[in-house]
């Protein structure tokens, strides 16, 4: 890590805009410009301080230096976020984690990759008859209908559309663009009104949801006052199950492109011998981009690498930056499934969900499923379909936030080649993605 004394300010009197129009590349090109993993910067007027790489990530989730409480910007509560756990502090945030991780046994965590799985091999049935199929539509749905079973939330067949296109919208808010914030905002309040009225439904006994899923966990929870959550604010957290999860359509089409672009992995991902998918879906995490900063706030002053951090001042850490700094990665903006091979496991190296601990912390309580079901889905890419990629523009754009290949990946010519998905759910997977 590299700091200059004093700390480099970035050019410019705000750079909101710069933030925008240059997304994924904005923090990472500064700190390489400025030679510092630390700057200054303003962002919407305000004096912010941006940091880079494993160390950094380490100070930021140290929950004795920085909170949470007003970081994020409240448009990505209205749209993105919602007023749930991401923006909580202390014990009553780790009482609210508990919440989210005790849904995370591995039991759960199996059924939610099995789910996925059938969920998936049902729409590849209609692929065969399609001419094309643009795989990131596809996976938004899949998802979708994954996460609301996983988490016991009844979809009916008609609402299917709505709901996808909603989270779909909410997921794909936070990049800055007005239009894309009304639009997510839009969807949250119309998702909020649904799942509130669920957690009513639950809680009088009109929809019964099994003791294991979010539904009923959350319906039932009692905060540290012992009182059950207020209807709206359940509400939010039941998304934070179901939402989030549409997320990982963009690192499956990344991932079914990185197949495509570096065909010498798909035959390791169908052997998958020493667990290749999984570093395979690792790889895909770290060097393609969703999840592009968090923000978070100075909880007493402190000094560190030389510069004094001052009460209530704004941080920002670059997860994306961080995922390819090249103290911890060679080469990092090569894409090596192999590369973790002897990964020594940082919780602050590698970050595309958060770092630090799950269970003290904010990393994301959804990782291991995310994991999961990238690993499956890339499996059964490989060994239950054939199918034939058309000319189309791959290009992604590094200035969107969230950034997908322009085309959505196309695929044609679809073929079901093994029909028993019970083979592919029979792979357990949750003992080894606990562990990492
Ligand atoms: C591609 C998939 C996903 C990505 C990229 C992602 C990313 C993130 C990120 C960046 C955070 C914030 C970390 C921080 O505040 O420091 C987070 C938090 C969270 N995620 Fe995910 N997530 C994904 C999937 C999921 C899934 C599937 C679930 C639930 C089943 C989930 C539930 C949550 C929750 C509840 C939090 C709040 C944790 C807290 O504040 O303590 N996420 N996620």
């Amino acid at each position: 890590m590299k700091v200059k004394s004093p700390v480099p300010k970035a050019k410019g009197v705000d750079n909101t805009m710069a933030l925008i129009n240059e997304g994924f590349e904005f923090l990472r090109t500064r700190r390489q410009q400025l030679e510092s993993d630390i700057f200054e910067t303003r962002l919407l007027g305000k004096k912010t301080v941006c940091m880079g790489g494993a160390e950094a990530a380490e100070i930021f989730y140290d929950e004795e230096k920085f909170y949470r409480k007003n970081a994020v910007p409240k448009v990505l509560k209205k749209s993105l976020l919602g007023n749930g756990v991401h923006g909580m502090d202390g014990s009553a945030h780790k009482h609210r984690k508990q919440m989210f991780l005790s849904m995370m046994t591995p039991e759960r965590l199996e059924a939610m990759k099995d789910i996925a799985l059938e969920e998936l091999d049902a729409k590849a049935q209609g692929w065969e008859k399609q001419q094309e199929v643009v795989l990131f539509d596809e996976m938004l749905e899949v998802l979708a209908r994954s996460g609301c079973r996983w988490a016991g939330v009844p979809l009916k067949e008609d609402e299917v559309k709505q709901r996808t296109e909603e989270m779909a919208r909410m997921v794909d808010s936070f990049g800055g663009s007005l239009d894309r914030l009304k639009e997510g905002k839009q969807a949250r309040e119309s998702q909020e009104k649904w799942l509130k009225g669920i957690i009513k439904d639950a809680r009088a006994g009109r929809i019964e949801a099994p003791p294991y899923t979010p539904l009923y966990i959350i319906a039932n929870h009692r905060d540290q006052n012992g009182k059950l959550l207020d209807a709206q604010t359940a509400g939010v957290e039941l998304n934070n199950t179901i939402r989030p999860l549409l997320a990982t359509a963009y690192f499956l089409v990344f991932g079914a492109m990185a197949m495509h672009e570096h065909p010498e992995t798909v035959g390791k991902l169908r052997e998958d011998e020493n667990d290749y998918s999984h570093k395979f879906a690792q790889e895909t995490r770290r060097f393609y981009p969703f999840a592009p900063a968090m923000a978070a706030r100075v909880k007493k002053n402190f000094t560190w690498s030389g510069y004094d951090f001052k009460k209530d001042m704004l941080v920002v850490l670059d997860f994306f930056g961080t995922n390819r700094h090249p103290d911890d990665w060679e080469a990092p903006d090569e894409f090596r499934p192999e590369r973790f091979e002897d990964w020594n496991g940082s919780p602050f190296s590698f970050i595309p969900q958060g770092g630090g601990d799950h269970y003290m912390g904010h990393r994301c309580a959804g990782e291991w499923t995310t994991v999961m079901v990238m690993r499956a889905f890339f499996r059964y890419f490989v060994r239950h379909l054939t199918y034939t990629v058309p000319k189309q523009d791959l290009s992604y754009s590094l200035s969107r936030m969230p950034t997908l290949p322009n085309s959505g990946f196309k695929i044609r010519h679809v073929r079901r080649v093994k029909f028993d998905v019970a083979e592919e759910q029979n792979v357990e997977q949750s003992q080894t993605v606990v562990k990492s």
